[in-house]
């Protein structure tokens, strides 16, 4: 089958988007499972960290399905949704929109630039659950918030929240960040484990400076990536909840695929988070793939010119995390 797409990423988080409006694709859900571990594979002519399927809904402009590189289909991706919110936006001639995704309609919108000529939009991540039911987390207890996990650590303590998908996310100072501990907890949550049955995204979160946090995650279905823009939410919120930062200011989150902007918004212990960053478009390509020989090749490919400037704000941002030590 024959299959246009555009790759973009969000902070370095980089996605392939199929466009399910225009086209008529008709994917079966092993089909769409098999698209994502064949076309994202490093190793293949593409290679990214997820596919983003843009669709119809119903009742919203758009509609958003994420799967990770390992198959599995994620309920939400703040990264993504700024892609998907660009391309749905740009189809529409909107400024702003409501993106159907698997538990929540989520409201999107242009911003103004967060770097010079860097398109940027805004992402509402909702709804936001500290009940460990909702991730899962196995613990007999009604939530965590920064308490240790012995099975995990004896000497770092973790928050456990749903955005809606799952985060594990660990405040820590810069000889734990480099330790590679966060790895081996990563990869033994990630496996068959009795705490976390389908798996969790692990962040470790360094605090900058008052309005300023870094964080690294580790990706449920992908491993290590740039960034991830439901962690870099969650670890926005749970920085407010321990003192270091305020809701309803600007955090500057760093990350190693540049800096996103996340402001945390409670109403009676009811939280959401704006997710502010780039959507930059790297190039379109037209496949032509063999679901049953599970192959693949690439029919036509053409650059966009936005990765240039946004590698200027990728640079500024590394300068300000090696200034800081990182
Ligand atoms: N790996 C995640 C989905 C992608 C989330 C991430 N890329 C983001 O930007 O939020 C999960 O399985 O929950």
């Amino acid at each position: 089958m024959q299959i246009e797409l555009i790759k973009g990423h969000g902070s370095g988080n980089d996605f392939l988007l199929i466009d399910e409006i225009t086209n008529s694709y008709s994917f079966s859900e092993q089909e769409r499972a098999k698209i994502a571990t064949l076309l994202c594979d490093r190793n293949s002519e593409l290679g990214a960290d997820g596919i983003l399927f843009i669709m119809n809904s119903d009742h919203a402009d758009g509609r958003m399905r994420v799967f990770n590189t390992d198959g599995s289909e994620a309920s939400m991706c703040g990264n993504g949704l700024r892609l998907v919110a660009r391309y749905v936006c740009e189809m529409k001639g909107l400024n702003e929109a409501i993106i159907e995704t698997m538990k929540a309609d989520l409201k999107v919108s242009k911003q103004q630039d967060i770097y010079p000529n860097v398109t940027t939009y805004q992402v509402e991540i909702s709804p936001v659950s500290f009940f460990l039911e909702d991730l899962p987390l196995k613990l007999d207890q009604p939530n965590l918030l920064n308490e240790k996990i012995p099975e995990l650590s004896q000497e770092l303590t973790f928050s456990a929240l749903a955005v809606p998908n799952p985060h594990l996310i660990s405040v820590v100072n810069t000889e734990q960040l480099q330790s590679g501990v966060q790895k081996e907890i990563s990869e033994k949550v990630n496996n068959p484990n009795e705490l976390f049955p389908d798996g969790v995204n692990v962040s470790f979160v360094k605090s900058l400076a008052e309005g300023s946090i870094y964080v690294n995650t580790f990706e449920r279905g992908v491993g290590f990536t740039n960034a991830c823009g439901t962690a870099m939410s969650a670890s926005s919120l749970v920085t407010c909840l321990q003192g270091l930062n305020n809701v309803e200011e600007i955090i500057n989150v760093f990350n190693n695929g540049g800096r996103v902007q996340c402001v945390v918004h409670e109403n009676d212990e009811n939280y959401s988070i704006d997710l502010i960053g780039n959507a930059t478009y790297m190039y379109q390509a037209q496949v032509e793939v063999d679901l049953e020989r599970e192959s693949f090749s690439v029919s036509s490919k053409e650059e966009f010119t936005e990765q240039s400037t946004y590698e200027k704000l990728q640079a500024d941002a590394q300068e300000y995390l090696q200034k800081a030590g990182l």
